[in-house]
């Protein structure tokens, strides 16, 4: 008999049920039924060990039947998808685990998200890389959190800009984005509790700190629970698709700046304008011929515009760090950030009294940053990185420590650091 998912589609009970029939072995099959699953997992792992190692004997032969080589790949197919029938079943047995929860983002686990992929990178032995194993996997764990909701989340839009990229990469495709107008918009609707998450950029390698971002910690009362880095190239659309066309130039300003080398070389005396967003930019440049815009390629598909050229980022390594954050905190993955906001005292050394708890106790900081604090005159308020959780030691004792010192330590999150 198939189990059934409450509330799911028939397509989806399919999938379920395809794990539970002849097709799936045997002994993974009672696994998910027994009282103790650990065991069978072994043995099916180790079978499939086996035969993983004959099949890569198989795939070094010199010149291989195409015929064969294919049934290869129709059996492992099999395989594949009747395990990730499977582990979707596991998945919403952990759902039941974790007892009566209202909603999607009751289920959502990012630490456990975090040790899952690091686990397949330190697995990875390629040919794929781990971006592309973290990617695959990463939308595995995204469908199998779908089975009991998607998750929603607020990211800066519209759709097509690299903020959404950094909710693809983070969440996954099942999850459900929210495109909203501006990094104040997506705190509010995620405090508000219209969103799950928020996902905002914070930092671009090259440019430095995106200090609206930054400036909403000061009186949002949201955590952060989690970083995402993003890989940003740049490319410049038009309609036309001809350098030559080109007399206006949108962008974002981060991106306007990402790309300054190339536009001086390449379009010296051609206008630019900054708008709110790359996605934005396009939009606009799609009016008229003469306008081209900076964004991400796939930005290009979502608008229908050509691309000019790209990628046209100066720095090769050009990369936005991005947060994500949520109206809850989360324990400790083992790999863990720390976002601190304190203000301090106006007396001398207060800055050092921070710190010296944090150095002595070998504690790595990432970075800081001080912008000025709300409603004070000459007060600065500093963001601090620093490795580890809050409810863990080292950390744990220094910021009590601090805590004597400082005026006001808070804690903004603790998150895993970023898979890549
Ligand atoms: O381990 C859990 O807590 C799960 O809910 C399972 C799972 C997964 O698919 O591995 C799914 C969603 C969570 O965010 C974390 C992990």
């Amino acid at each position: 008999m198939a189990k059934r998912i409450p509330g799911k589609s028939a397509k989806t009970r399919k999938v379920a049920r395809a794990s539970t029939t002849a097709k799936a072995p045997a002994k993974r099959r009672a696994a998910a039924k027994s009282a103790s699953p650990q065991k069978a997992v072994a043995a099916s792992v180790a079978g499939a060990a086996a035969s993983a190692r004959s099949r890569v004997e198989f795939a070094k032969q010199a010149r291989p039947d195409l015929a064969a080589v294919r049934a290869q790949i129709d059996g492992i197919d099999r395989e594949i998808q009747s395990l990730i029938a499977e582990r979707a079943l596991w998945a919403h047995q952990v759902g039941k685990a974790k007892g009566q929860l209202a909603a999607a983002i009751d289920y959502y686990r990012p630490e456990r998200e975090a040790q899952v992929l690091r686990r397949v990178v330190d697995r990875n032995d390629g040919p794929l890389s781990d971006e592309v194993l973290v990617r695959l996997f990463r939308e595995i764990m995204s469908a199998c959190l779908a089975q009991q909701e998607p998750l929603k989340i607020g990211y800066l839009g519209p759709e097509g800009t690299f903020s959404q990229q950094a909710v693809h990469k983070h969440f996954g495709h099942s999850a459900r984005g929210l495109p909203l107008v501006s990094i104040e918009e997506v705190f509010d609707e995620v405090a508000a509790g219209n969103a799950d998450f928020g996902v905002v950029p914070v930092e671009n390698s090259g440019q430095g700190t995106i200090q609206s971002t930054l400036d909403m910690f000061l009186t949002s009362p949201l955590k952060i629970c989690g970083e995402v880095e993003l890989r940003v190239h740049q490319y410049l659309l038009s309609r036309t698709g001809h350098l030559e066309d080109v007399e206006r130039v949108y962008s974002h300003g981060m991106s306007l700046a990402q790309c300054k080398n190339w536009l001086r070389q390449n379009l010296p005396d051609v206008h630019r304008e900054a708008v709110s967003s790359n996605a934005e930019a396009v939009r606009r440049a799609k009016k008229s011929d003469d306008a081209a815009a900076i964004a991400g390629e796939n930005a290009a598909h979502v608008y229908g515009m050509k691309v000019v050229a790209g990628p046209i980022e100066d720095r090769t390594d050009n990369t936005t760090r991005f947060l994500v954050v949520g109206r809850a905190s989360f324990p400790p993955s083992g790999n863990d950030r720390t976002s601190l906001m304190v203000s301090i005292r106006d007396q001398p050394g207060a800055l050092y009294k921070i710190l010296e708890p944090l150095a002595r106790r070998a504690i790595s900081m990432n970075r800081i940053e001080s912008r000025p604090a709300h409603g004070a005159l000459w007060q600065y308020a500093f963001f601090i990185d620093v490795e580890g959780h809050v409810d863990e030691s080292p950390l744990k004792d220094a910021l009590a420590e601090i805590d004597d010192f400082a005026g006001d330590v808070h804690v903004l999150g603790s998150y895993p650091v970023a898979v890549p």
